[in-house]
């Protein structure tokens, strides 16, 4: 809020005149930075330091403190300014109904946020709707303390260093979009924008945050690569993967801000490694050299991003809410099925498309279809899970476990 209290006697009369100006003009917060805003604050800046006579005077601001605390409280009250808690019962109400909004998630728990924001994009009402085909905007974002995330299509043992992962705390999760391997940590932000499916442009919302990114350092050489991903000189700073159903998309990505970088190294697996060859039908990461972006703090990228799309997406008569949602939201009996499911094997081990791998020196080859082992060169594990298979590697010694975990 940039009212405060400043110089010169301020009247009742002149707060409910203020009011009553605000009131006829467009919702967006005082204190912005478009010339709306400006315009605003000068208003008050000037109401605020004025006699009747209309010459400045310089005195008691103390006095008019808590008229304006009110003033301020009112406005926000007025234009829902404040980010507000939602209650599950809330939540379950506003994604049902046509309209824009921004969530940000207060959890850093990778099973819900996840849940989240597949229960929003799941309830939001369907692109099919003529009439709310292109009014269903919505952007989550949220933070995840570390883990990897594979894509949904990826085979997780051709991708992570599963056992780096357990020693070193990371959780494991299969994300219901398509795309690459990723880690997340508390430096890093992600955000999911929801639209409808015609409205869906691969590049469309990357280039937006490229926009309002720049405008904080102009001469920071940000941009989009080829393949969609926001660079930072050569090096990636945000990968992005997409979800398009039942008349609605999804694009979500991550943003590294101030992730501790070090520590990605050892969790993901390299394309190529000696000794194992992989047939797969399924998606492999594109590896890339990652640098965090030049934002002091995750909230500010969520701040940046939440005002540019209230500016693109705002109208004079509709302000668009931020909504804060804690795990009190997982009462909701769809997110908590959701959580149970990303938590499960069978989602996150025996999801996953065909595959077959090949150990050179050892002269073994295995293929697997939705978890388990149809074929060998080893016949007794032919039939079991390749789950256990591996738990059970030991076993086998004449097989390097390196190799596959
Ligand atoms: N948090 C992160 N943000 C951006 N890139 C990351 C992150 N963590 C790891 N990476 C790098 O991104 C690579 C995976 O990128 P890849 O492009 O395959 O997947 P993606 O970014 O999820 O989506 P897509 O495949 O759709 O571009 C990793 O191998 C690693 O080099």
């Amino acid at each position: 809020m940039l009212i405060a209290p400043q110089r010169g006697p301020l009247k009742g009369h002149l707060v409910r005149y203020g009011l009553r100006w605000i009131r006829s003009q467009v919702p967006f917060k005082l204190g912005d930075d478009s010339s709306k805003f400006t315009e605003l604050n000068e208003m008050y800046t000037d109401m605020f330091s004025q006699n009747t006579s209309g010459k400045t005077v310089a005195t008691q601001s103390e006095n008019y403190k808590d008229m304006i605390d009110e003033l301020n409280k009112e406005t926000d009250q007025l234009f829902n300014f404040q980010s507000h808690k939602l209650h599950p019962k809330e939540l379950e109400e506003i994604v049902k109904k046509p309209g824009r909004f921004i969530i940000q998630s207060l959890s850093k728990n990778p099973y819900y946020n996840l849940a989240l924001e597949n229960y929003v994009f799941n309830n939001t009402p369907s692109g099919h709707d003529k009439h709310n085909k292109f009014g269903n905007q919505r952007l989550l974002f949220y933070v995840n303390k570390d883990c990897v995330v594979i894509g949904k299509n990826q085979t997780v043992w051709k991708e992570v260093y599963l056992t780096s992962l357990a020693k070193r705390g990371y959780e494991l999760l299969r994300r219901l979009s398509g795309g690459g391997t990723v880690v997340h940590d508390l430096g890093n932000v992600n955000y999911s924008f929801i639209t409808s499916r015609d409205e869906f442009e691969r590049d469309f919302f990357n280039k937006l945050i490229v926009q309002w990114l720049t405008r904080v350092k102009p001469e920071g050489p940000l941009a989009l690569s080829q393949r969609g991903d926001i660079v930072l000189g050569d090096k990636k700073v945000s990968g992005s993967a997409f979800k398009i159903a039942r008349g609605k998309s999804y694009h979500h990505g991550t943003m590294l801000i101030n992730s501790n970088l070090d520590q990605f190294q050892g969790l993901l697996k390299p394309s190529n490694i000696a000794g194992i060859t992989w047939k797969c039908n399924s998606v492999d990461s594109v590896r890339s050299n990652v640098t965090n972006v030049f934002l002091n703090s995750t909230q500010e990228f969520m701040d940046i991003c939440s005002s540019g799309f209230k500016q693109h997406y705002g109208t004079a008569d509709r302000n668009i809410p931020i909504l804060l949602c804690d795990e009190e939201i997982s009462e909701i009996d769809e997110i908590q099925d959701e959580i149970s499911r990303l938590k499960s094997d069978k989602w996150k081990y025996l999801a996953g498309p065909k595959f077959c791998l090949s150990l050179a020196n050892e002269n073994c080859s295995i293929t697997v279809e939705k978890g388990i082992i149809t074929e060998s060169s080893i016949p007794s594990i032919v039939g079991s899970s390749f789950l256990d298979f591996t738990k059970d590697l030991d076993s086998f010694q004449f097989i390097d476990r390196n190799l596959i975990l």
